[in-house]
């Protein structure tokens, strides 16, 4: 039997740095943002319909989406955001459903879905156990604006734009408190994937 564990948290708390620990542990982690990338490269229907609705002044020079113009617009507008999720979700759902039965065939013990908005989108079923990375609010707008070189205003944006972090940690299986140091955040990885019989 494979374990599916559904990997959340918000924007900046850590959940790649989550997700790396897990491949290291030769664990396979399906990722949302990735499969959200590839969808709407030229070429594929989301694509179309992306520029179809947006126009074309989000694209950059060489005909790709310009994701920093795409961010400005949705994270500072719910309408426009319930837009574009309704262009992109639905193709990212297929595939992250398609490769979840491929390593549950193979006998994985356990696979991640690593989804940003398991939480919002109601995704819970997909999964058995919740895993969420938790931080502060002033840790991860620090290292929101650092990672991304963004400012104040736009990195609100995007934290507001999705469900309080404590209230995910409320609603997970488990929690990883991830103020502190990798390594602190490594170890209670390590307890939690003990306690659900996995290493
Ligand atoms: C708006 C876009 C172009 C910005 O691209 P950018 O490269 O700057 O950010 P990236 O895709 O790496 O996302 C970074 C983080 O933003 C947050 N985020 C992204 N999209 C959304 C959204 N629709 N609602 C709330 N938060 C979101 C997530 O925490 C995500 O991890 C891109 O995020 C996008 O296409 N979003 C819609 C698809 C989506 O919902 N993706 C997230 C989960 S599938
Ligand atoms: N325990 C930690 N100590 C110091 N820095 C950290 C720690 N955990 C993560 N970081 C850094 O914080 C930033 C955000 O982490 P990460 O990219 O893993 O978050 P995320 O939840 O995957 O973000 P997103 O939702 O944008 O994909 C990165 O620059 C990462 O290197």
């Amino acid at each position: 039997m494979t374990l599916v564990i559904g990997l959340t948290g918000s924007i900046a708390s850590g959940k790649s740095t989550v997700a790396k620990m897990f491949r290291e542990m030769e664990i396979p982690v399906i990722d949302a943002d990735q499969i959200s990338k590839d969808v709407v490269e030229p070429g594929q229907a989301a694509y179309e319909e992306i520029v179809h609705h947006f126009g074309e002044t989000i694209l950059q020079e060489d005909g790709r989406i310009d994701r920093k113009k795409l961010g400005q617009i949705i994270f500072a507008d719910e309408e426009q955001r319930n837009q574009l999720n309704s262009i992109v979700h639905p193709r990212v759902r297929q595939e992250m459903i398609n490769r979840r039965e491929y390593y549950k065939q193979k006998q994985y013990a356990a696979v991640v879905l690593d989804i940003p908005l398991l939480y919002e989108s109601n995704l819970t079923d997909y999964v058995e156990k919740t895993l969420v990375v938790y931080v502060d609010e002033n840790t991860q707008l620090e290292r929101l604006m650092e990672r991304d070189q963004s400012g104040e205003e736009d990195a609100k944006d995007r934290i507001q734009s999705q469900m309080p972090l404590n209230k995910k940690a409320g609603l997970a299986d488990a929690v990883i408190n991830n103020n502190g140091s990798i390594e602190e955040s490594y170890r209670q990885l390590k307890d939690i994937l003990h306690d659900w019989n996995i290493v």
